[in-house]
């Protein structure tokens, strides 16, 4: 069983400790309930309920440590072999953290950009082609096509159309980053995870960057962990604020950014935190 498309469908019943949003024009699609994740005995993510909006960009913020990357990780089940997670991660009404549960197929709509670009030593056409393959994909033609449509989406297309052949290695870091986004997307997921995407790149890649996600927001749900304040203000609508392994706040980014109800919060989004 796997899984419908009514983006509502069934997040109604997702009513205890829900956290932000609940926006009518950006519905639910993803969402944690009481999801707690365990390194051996040592309990990373404790109480982790959050609803996260489609064709939205949620950032993660936080202090180092606090539990960001974790939580980005179990929401594709990327922590599976290395933590204990118990709870429910909720996606268009499915718990996607029940063992009978597809998880390649899960990771295909729910997709994952890492912190380091990280292509596979192969040319730039065949990073994307791959997964394609491997999915059942081999006509040339369609091929083609969804290479160049996710280089596109992913704003690579220009600089790379006449060298599609040459190995992704030669990219530079943004090139590279985008290369990877465009890999996520070319499989077509519902939701983007991205942990520190930015963090390895120069200022003029960073703001490639984010113009990319603004645009892919269109069609996808982004959710962003980033160290970066500005970043977040920039780019998200919505922040959740991670201290401890706990959501501390999770409001409007506009609202953690303003008016934050936690001190720690403030001190935090503020710069003087510690
Ligand atoms: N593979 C692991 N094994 C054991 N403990 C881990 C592992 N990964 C993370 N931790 C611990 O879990 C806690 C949360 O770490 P996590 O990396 O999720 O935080 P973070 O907020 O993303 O940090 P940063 O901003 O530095 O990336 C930390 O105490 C960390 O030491």
């Amino acid at each position: 069983m796997f899984l419908n498309n009514d983006v509502t469908a069934k997040t109604a019943m997702l009513e205890r400790h829900i956290v932000q949003p609940a926006d009518p024009e950006h519905p639910t699609i993803l969402s944690t309930e009481d999801l707690h994740v365990y390194y051996g005995k040592k309990e990373a993510i404790a109480e982790g309920d959050l609803r996260f909006a489609s064709n939205q960009i949620t950032a993660l913020i936080g202090p180092s440590g606090s539990g960001k990357s974790t939580f980005l990780r179990s929401l594709n089940r990327m922590n599976d072999r290395i933590a204990t997670v118990t709870g429910k991660i909720m996606y268009r009404g499915i718990d996607i953290n029940q063992p009978d549960i597809d998880v390649y197929e899960m990771r295909r709509r729910v997709g994952m950009v890492f912190q380091r670009p990280n292509p596979f030593a192969k040319s730039i056409y065949d990073n994307i082609a791959f997964a394609l393959r491997l999915r059942g994909v081999t006509d040339k033609h369609e091929l083609d096509e969804i290479v160049e449509t996710s280089l596109k989406q992913a704003a690579l297309w220009n600089q790379v159309k006449d060298e599609l052949n040459k190995s992704a290695l030669a990219l530079s870091g943004g090139q590279a980053q985008r290369l990877c986004i465009a890999r996520a997307i070319a499989v077509k997921p519902d939701i983007l995870l991205l942990d520190e995407p930015a963090s390895a790149l120069d200022p003029v890649s960073t703001s490639q960057l984010e113009d990319t996600l603004l645009e892919l927001k269109q069609q996808y749900s982004i959710i962003i962990v980033t160290h970066n304040m500005q970043q977040a203000g920039r780019i998200s609508e919505y922040t959740a604020f991670f201290n401890q392994g706990r959501v501390l706040e999770y409001d409007t980014t506009s609202h953690i950014f303003t008016n934050p109800q936690v001190q720690i919060t403030s001190d935090y989004v503020s710069g003087n935190f510690g």
